[in-house]
């Protein structure tokens, strides 16, 4: 089925599309755009009803929601809009690419995304892996976050699918918001901005980091104020075993990133690094002492040097033929953190 049908079909349910079109681009695929020459900000732009919605079933309690709706996707023959689904490629290329020598700071989080996706894999062995591949990110890619009536909070078992919404693209400077209408059972979608004829609709998916956007979904944004850098690795060649631990025993340990902008250093990376040379008189809560601020310095300094090497050298060794985009981007990314962090770092501790 191509999108006209589709859009056919859409139509004839009901819901009210005046506002905007479909269209395609090659940099963001299909998307939403603005039909009218001006929208005002806080307006409604599209209603989808709760009826249009597809939820998981929660028949095998073996299965979260996500696993339900790849089921769902793979054995419904007659709606529509799945119909219409089975022409889209969800699939991120890094996946199309496994032995491509990506940087640690993808591959430790690709190892993670595909342990996930193998759970599902091992629980549904019914389909050959290209169709399991394929419906896997088409929710992966598309769905909803969407509270069910259910006692679980796990976001696997609140999601679902919405016919059309799901044409909107990310932006970390939408304009426009989405929410559940308690009030009208609709996911609605309204402008936080005034937008013109042509102009896209689009939404923030998440905060999400360009390695987050690249695995999950494909694609990198040239600026974008979520990117994180994760320093776990570094960490972990100037620290004991023990003191480890004792930083896991705080919650501190999964949230050893940098960040770009003129952020304060966060309070998790200052206290595990103070924790290196400081191991009698340290504290999770305790700003460090005046003299410890000093030698906290002169330690983030040198961390800073070694991530940069560690970078250099992974993007060095990233020799690939399908990610020249990908791999300046996020190389300038990270490069960028650093040199924030190292203002900040010096600006940091002025009083010593
Ligand atoms: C929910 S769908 C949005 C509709 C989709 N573009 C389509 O063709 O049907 C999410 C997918 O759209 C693409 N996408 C969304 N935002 C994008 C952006 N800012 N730049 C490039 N691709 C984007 C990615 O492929 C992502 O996996």
């Amino acid at each position: 089925m191509d999108l006209d049908e589709f859009l056919c079909w859409f139509n004839s349910t009901g819901v009210i599309t005046e506002n905007v079109n479909v269209c395609y681009s090659d940099s963001c695929g299909f998307g939403l755009y603005s039909r009218r020459s001006f929208i005002e900000k806080n307006s409604l732009v599209l209603s989808i009803p709760e009826n249009l919605f597809i939820k998981p079933s929660f028949e095998n309690k073996d299965l979260t929601g996500f696993e339900h709706l790849i089921i769902y996707l793979l054995e419904e023959k007659s709606n529509p809009y799945v119909s219409f689904l089975r022409s889209i490629q969800p699939i991120p290329q890094w996946c199309v690419f496994p032995n491509d020598k990506y940087p640690r700071q993808l591959s430790d989080k690709m190892k993670q995304h595909l342990n996930k996706y193998n759970q599902s894999r091992i629980k549904i062995q019914q389909y050959n892996d290209d169709q399991f591949q394929w419906a896997y990110y088409i929710i992966n890619t598309r769905c909803v976050h969407f509270p069910m009536d259910i006692s679980s909070k796990d976001q696997d078992n609140n999601l679902c699918l919405i016919p059309y919404l799901d044409f909107v693209n990310h932006s970390i400077e939408p304009n426009t918001m989405s929410n559940f209408n308690s009030f009208t059972r609709s996911y609605e979608i309204r402008t936080t901005k005034p937008i013109d004829i042509n102009e896209q609709i689009t939404f923030l998916y998440n905060p999400h980091s360009n390695v987050d956007l690249l695995i999950e979904y494909g694609f990198v944004l040239t600026s974008n104020l979520y990117n994180q850098l994760n320093i776990e690795y570094e960490l972990e060649q100037i620290l004991s075993n023990e003191q480890i631990q004792k930083i896991k025993s705080f919650n501190y340990w999964n949230s050893l990133e940098l960040y770009s902008g003129d952020n304060d250093l966060s309070w998790t990376v200052i206290k595990t690094i103070e924790l290196t040379f400081n191991q009698d008189h340290w504290s999770p809560y305790d700003d460090p002492s005046i003299e410890d601020k000093c030698k906290l310095k002169e330690k983030l300094k040198q961390l800073l040097t070694d991530v940069k090497q560690n970078i250099e050298k992974d993007f060095q060794q990233w020799i690939t033929n399908h990610f020249h985009l990908e791999k300046n981007i996020l190389y300038h990314d990270f490069l960028t953190i650093i040199r924030d962090t190292s203002v900040i770092v010096d600006k940091s501790f002025i009083e010593i």
